[in-house]
């Protein structure tokens, strides 16, 4: 029995510290000792093996191989005495060549010459030294000489698992061009064509074959200090249905922006696939596919998976890693959500986050429009996730700022599905979460004719079907208002329910648009009209850094209410003048500390935070904890 202590072994082995640094003679043996990496916390701070003699580390690095720390509630490894098979973490040391292997500490040919001839690298680069500011010159040279988007994507993937602290700093000074190759739209195709285009994993595969044994199975991965969990089980990808295992892509890509747009590390950010199956025959018959050839597992099976996972996930990182849910289909989310909200710090960003970012687009376009939210009535084509998420949200905030009982609020809000407008008539068979919008009114099948019977000021697309907002849709909602708030939320932009220039078009001018997935500018007899992007994107980083911060252990409702008003503060005069309603994303690391700041404040509040005491200013405090992607000096 071994017992290990935490803090003495990371002073050791431990990483950019202020000791002196090991220093290899050129001409001797690179280091063959191991390195103990999944404790090691300032990792994303920039470190190689430094301060301590080889000696140590050795001894310390074998002691790690025989014992294994255990985790608290708390997230903190302690001592551990109790006997029992171990996971063996460990990589090489990163010096010479395997230096420029390890994504994370690889710098490529910005290493300078006194690094190069420290580390082993003399002849493993080529000459020139070329600083990280012209690495990044050069890669959105190549990135803009690729026609097609997919192979962006699969070149920004090479990228992260090449020198994660360059993809970083790609995606961060090239936000707006970037975000929609590692996010919407392309990531949807990734999704699909994920099996033909899989050369090296990434994220955390769990399937129905571990179940028993995912607690080990979340020790395989590398890293123990996690914050953010980003999981889906891939049943229902964006608007592009069952994509199986291959919704990795999804976790992988919300937590790029994590880290690029909210800061989170990187190695504190884990994305999950819990792969049960596909019921999408085209996988299932695709010898490409990479996920289990059989149907999905339901009912007791799905549960008692889900809930093995949630139970690791908490034992493994204790009670303060955020859990973020992600493109279930509505027939676990809303369970999911409901089952372990009590238990656990989780966040259903579909149902949540996209609530947050509509309520903020909202607010900011009562600016152009006039009138408060109680003024407005809306409609909406989806009554699933987004739709009825965004609904409730809304429906809060009325009756938050007016004291109307929230039923009351609920009833300026109306929802159509896939069978027509949802109404009293029609409780009884409603999925529970459609009920409270089951409102008195007569049945209508079409979208048109519900928007004539209803006459909203806001029209809000949540169908994750492409095209559905018709002219007669658009043009109904311009003969009935002079301004007609028009959100066409569904993604990709493939399945957005219309397009910017057909908003615009269609309502000669007069609409407030904003879509899901990006669109370009359009040009309406001679005005420029440029879309706002309504994505959950806004949202969820900030979000997460906010509770992160705070060591906040359980979501609550006024923390998305708080996250909307901070973001809807953000959106300036010049933007409104361009018809905008959200900010422009190059200034969204700025926004998120505005939103973690304020979600912060509200969980302090509430009573919910437990990193004490409460910092002063919360916006330099969010600031301060953001990763940053700049190469650090090697010693
Ligand atoms: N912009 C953003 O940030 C976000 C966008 N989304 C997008 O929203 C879309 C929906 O997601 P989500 O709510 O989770 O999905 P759900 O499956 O939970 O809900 C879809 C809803 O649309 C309805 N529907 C489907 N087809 C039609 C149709 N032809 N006419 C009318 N209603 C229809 C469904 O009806 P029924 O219930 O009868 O089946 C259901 O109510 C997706 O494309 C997703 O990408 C989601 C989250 C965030
Ligand atoms: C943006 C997002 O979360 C979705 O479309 O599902
Ligand atoms: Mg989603």
């Amino acid at each position: 029995m071994i017992s290990l202590s935490r803090c003495s072994f990371l002073n050791n082995v431990g990483v950019s510290g202020s000791r002196s640094p090991v220093t290899y003679k050129q001409g001797r043996q690179p280091p063959t000792l191991v390195r103990v990496i999944a404790s090691s916390p300032d990792r994303d701070n920039g470190s190689v093996m430094t301060g301590t003699t080889l000696k140590e580390s050795r001894e310390n690095a074998a002691s790690v191989l025989q014992a294994d720390s255990k985790p608290t509630v708390s997230g903190e490894v302690l001592d551990v005495t109790e006997e029992h098979l171990v996971t063996p973490w460990t990589v090489s040391v990163a010096s010479g060549y395997s230096l420029l292997r390890d994504p994370h500490h690889n710098k490529g040919l910005a290493f300078t010459e006194k690094e190069r001839d420290a580390h082993y690298l003399c002849g493993l680069l080529p000459p020139q030294v070329t600083p990280q500011e012209l690495q990044v010159k050069k890669l959105m040279h190549m990135l803009r000489q690729y026609q097609v988007p997919l192979q962006k994507y699969m070149a920004m993937m090479d990228f992260q698992e090449t020198n994660e602290r360059l993809f970083y700093k790609l995606l961060i000074d090239n936000v707006e061009e970037l975000l929609p190759v590692v996010y919407t739209p392309t990531v949807g195709e990734a999704c699909q064509k994920y099996g033909s285009i899989f050369l090296r994993p990434r994220g955390l595969f769990i399937s129905l074959k571990e179940k028993g044994k995912i607690h080990e199975v979340l020790r395989n991965w590398p890293e123990k200090n996690i914050q953010v969990i980003v999981v889906t089980d891939g049943e229902r990808i964006l608007g592009l249905g069952d994509l199986g295992c291959q919704g990795m892509g999804i976790p992988i890509g919300k937590l790029s922006l994590y880290t690029a747009l909210g800061g989170v590390r990187p190695s504190a950010c884990l994305p999950v696939t819990i792969d049960v199956g596909t019921n999408n025959e085209q996988l299932l018959n695709d010898e490409f596919y990479i996920g289990l050839r059989q149907r999905r597992a339901t009912g007791q099976e799905y549960a008692e998976l889900l809930h093995e996972f949630m139970t690791a996930v908490k034992r493994n990182y204790g009670e303060k890693v955020l859990i973020q849910f992600e493109d279930f289909a509505n027939h676990n989310a809303f369970d999911l959500l409901e089952k372990y909200g009590p238990t656990h710090l989780v966040f259903n960003d579909d149902i949540q986050g996209t609530a947050s970012v509509v309520l903020a687009g909202l607010v900011a376009a009562l600016k152009l429009v006039g009138g408060t939210l109680a003024d407005h009535r809306f409609l909406f084509l989806g009554a699933g996730e987004a739709g009825t998420g965004i609904a409730e949200l809304i429906a809060l905030e009325i009756s938050k700022q007016t004291n109307m009982p929230l039923e009351e609020a609920r009833k300026k809000i109306w929802l159509v599905d896939s069978k027509g407008l949802i109404v009293k008539s029609r409780e009884d068979s409603l999925q529970h979460f459609k009920k409270p919008w089951a409102h008195d009114h007569k049945p209508i099948k079409e979208l048109v004719d519900a928007v004539y019977g209803i006459k909203p000021t806001v029209l809000i697309g949540t169908s994750g079907v492409g095209r559905t907002f018709t002219k007669q849709v658009v043009g109904a909602m311009a003969a009935l208002n002079e301004k007609p708030i028009i959100f066409s939320l569904s993604n990709p932009t493939s399945q957005s329910e219309c397009t910017a220039e057909e908003a615009y078009t269609w309502s000669k001018g007069r609409a407030i648009f904003a879509s899901g997935s990006p669109f370009d500018p359009v040009t309406y007899n001679g005005k420029v009209f440029v879309p706002g992007q309504a994505n959950n994107a806004y949202i969820f980083p900030g979000f997460g850094l906010g509770l992160i911060m705070s060591g906040t252990i359980r979501v609550h409702d006024d923390m998305l209410l708080a996250a909307s008003e901070a973001l809807a503060e953000q959106v300036t005069q010049e933007n409104f003048d361009k018809g905008l309603i959200y900010p422009p994303f190059k200034n969204i690391r700025k926004i998120s500390a505005q939103i973690a700041a304020r979600v912060a404040a509200k969980a302090y509040e509430l009573g919910l935070a437990t990193s004490l005491p409460q910092p002063k200013d919360l916006v330099k405090h969010a600031e301060s904890c953001m990763y940053n992607p700049n190469y650090r000096s090697y010693r």
